[in-house]
């Protein structure tokens, strides 16, 4: 008989086997499970409940908030903040760091996310996430930016949930990238895709196209030569896929491989790339990695970044193996 591995007993027995897992890291790891459970019914039930649509608001990277952008926010930092198992928090949502307040107690954690990835997506019903990294704190005093700014290597824990056609979890402790789909009726999420490992080889890709005039040439080569298909200097096809949703692209190629690029934009050098380092590219990295794939800006791995702001962007190249490692090749001739 198959057993069902819940995601808390999967943590549990891990922590058994790798003792660097505290019992304090599972609870807190629980918080998250149940922030995005009530999120994942707060997105199913979309317009019935009036979540849809735009806020009033803009975040501090100038884009207009939805309102699940903030009641999301919210879910996660209620959560979270009352629970003793972290020391403070950073949101995609917030400008600065979150802070706990002195009336609860502090824990040896810090937690960033990206609490609704692909938020141009829920207006037209199409998958969305959250994405969550977790680091180490060692201090007694309160963190400070500094404390939050450390390279993507250093992170214990990592993952996304998506909310899509059902509602899955992708988790890496360090051990390797397990997959738990939520069943909605017993409100647990059972492992259902263990040891997810990508593709080194793969004929699919995965970027905006509309950005183009603004690539770099590495990234036009790379592409060009994607497009020309088998009469190119690739000699085979290529299919592309966009879904504007970082959460359900890292899925797609921890399933089936592919590249992903938001390669680095010539628009405005004070933005260069789209996505975040801290709460997007950083966790994804780490996913991909213990997957057996490859995640860089094009001139250095992601996980080697030097932080230098909490929003800070950077290009993010991830996928298979062979074909990060070719772009990373087209950027360095
Ligand atoms: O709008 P574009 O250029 O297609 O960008 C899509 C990208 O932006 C994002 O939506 C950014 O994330 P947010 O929705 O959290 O801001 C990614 O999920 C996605 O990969
Ligand atoms: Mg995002
Ligand atoms: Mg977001």
């Amino acid at each position: 008989m198959t057993k069902n591995v819940t995601l808390t007993r999967f943590i549990i027995e891990q922590q058994r086997e790798f003792p660097g897992v505290s019992g304090t890291f599972t609870l807190l790891l629980n918080d998250i499970v149940k922030a995005c459970k009530q999120i994942s019914h707060m997105v199913n039930r979309g317009d019935l409940i009036g979540v849809l649509g735009s806020a009033d608001s803009e975040n501090i990277q100038g884009e207009v908030q939805k309102k699940l952008d903030i009641i999301t926010n919210d879910i996660m930092v209620d959560s979270l903040i009352w629970t003793g198992h972290l020391s403070g928090m950073a949101s995609e949502e917030v400008d600065d760091i979150i802070r706990i307040p002195d009336h609860y107690p502090r824990g040896k954690y810090l937690a960033l996310f990206d609490p609704l990835d692909g938020s141009s997506n829920i207006d037209v019903n199409l998958t969305v996430g959250t994405i969550f990294s977790i680091l180490r704190y060692n201090g007694t005093d309160e963190p400070q930016l500094k404390d939050f700014l450390q390279k993507g290597g250093e992170q214990v824990c990592a993952g996304f949930v998506l909310y899509g056609p059902s509602t899955m979890m992708i988790l890496t402790t360090g051990h390797g990238v397990n997959g738990f789909t939520l069943d909605q009726d017993i409100g647990e999420f059972i492992l259902t895709h263990p040891n997810m490992t990508i593709p080194s080889e793969t004929s699919e890709f995965a970027i905006n196209m509309s950005n183009q005039q603004f690539w770099e040439a590495p990234v036009k080569r790379y592409i060009d030569e994607c497009v020309a298909g088998e009469n190119g200097p690739r000699g085979k096809s290529f299919n592309m896929r966009w879904v504007a949703s970082l959460v359900a692209e890292v899925f797609r190629i921890l399933t089936r491989g592919g590249v992903f690029l938001y390669p680095y934009d010539l628009r405005d050098p004070a933005k260069p790339g789209r996505l975040r380092l801290m709460y997007e590219a950083n966790p994804v990295a780490f996913i991909v990695e213990q997957a057996g794939g490859a995640c860089s800006t094009g001139r250095e791995r992601m996980l080697d970044v030097q932080p230098k702001g909490l929003h800070q962007r950077v290009p993010l190249i991830l996928g298979s193996k062979s074909e990060v490692d070719r772009i990373i090749e087209y950027h360095q001739s």
